[in-house]
């Protein structure tokens, strides 16, 4: 099977192209694990499906390197509009993407030899009723500081959905950010029963943060783009940041440019790079 790696500031996945490769939808889940794995496979945060839609140019479909699915993923995306456009599955620059999360628009920025450099991508509009997210509890106001206990702790949580689930945690310096200790203890905390990405934020200003993630069925990864988008959402519904004024997130991979723009969209602008292509025996 034709395969190809690529990364998104550090956050890298196997692409496989679905126009040219079959995959049985049985084996998703144990080919993503055996992918992932840096001594058997290839070694990667999970695996990247690109396909044909019935609704959108393409279709994109995300497993997580412990082979679950989830409905999103930010450096996925631009990696894919990269792809999809360099490769010809697309032919305008502007194009929609279809992922279980919901449709979302890709525009690629080309050079004179016809490369993608940086892309951009309108995620939609972040979800924030507890249901969307979800989180449990009653009520539809958007859940901003919520008290959740987590090994002892009490952490304070602000829950977004950029189509997969996010709680945003604001730290003083994001050095002493915990993501190692409790990010597996809030990943698969009671509060989320579809599990969750855990965030640490350190404002700097309005128009700059720092990241850390620790991400649902992947642990620690050097980036995290839905994550910075759901940050930067937490960050304006916290009164750090304004909505309609892009926000510089500094990852441990590299820098997003995201806005929360006033029509409710959530626009994404950052970088996608390939790593190597190979074939893998199945
Ligand atoms: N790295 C991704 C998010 C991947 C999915 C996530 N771990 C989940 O389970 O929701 C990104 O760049 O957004």
């Amino acid at each position: 099977m034709e395969f190809t790696k690529m990364h998104g500031l550090g956050n890298s996945y196997i692409y496989i192209n679905l126009f040219k490769e079959h995959l049985p939808e049985e084996r998703l889940a144990e080919t993503a694990v055996w992918l992932a794995d840096p001594n058997r496979g290839i070694g990667s945060d999970g695996m990247i499906l690109i396909g044909p839609s019935t609704s959108c140019a393409i279709k994109m479909r995300i497993f997580n390197n412990d082979g679950s699915e989830a409905k999103n993923c930010g450096n996925g995306l631009r990696c894919v509009a990269k792809y999809s456009y360099e490769h010809g599955l697309v032919h305008e620059k502007a194009f929609s993407i279809e992922t279980l999360g919901g449709p979302v628009f890709a525009t690629v920025e080309v050079d004179e030899e016809g490369r993608v450099g940086a892309v951009a991508i309108n995620m939609g509009q972040p979800r924030l009723t507890r249901q969307a997210i979800p989180i449990i509890g009653e009520g539809d106001k958007p859940v901003v500081g919520e008290k959740l206990e987590a090994n002892g702790e009490t952490v304070q949580v602000t829950a977004v959905s950029m189509g997969n689930p996010h709680a945003v945690m604001f730290v003083e310096q994001i050095e002493k950010a915990p993501v190692e200790s409790l990010g597996p203890v809030i990943e698969k905390h009671s509060a989320f029963p579809d599990w969750v990405n855990a965030e640490w934020v350190e404002v700097v200003s309005e128009t700059e943060l720092h990241f850390r993630v620790w991400e649902r069925g992947s642990g620690i990864t050097q980036a995290c783009g839905t994550g910075a988008c759901a940050a930067v959402v937490a960050s304006v519904l916290n009164g750090y940041a304004k909505q309609g004024v892009p926000v510089t997130v500094h990852l441990l991979g590299g820098d997003l440019t995201i806005v929360w723009q006033e029509n409710g969209d959530v626009l994404m602008r950052g970088p996608a790079e390939y790593i190597c292509t190979g074939n893998v025996f199945l």
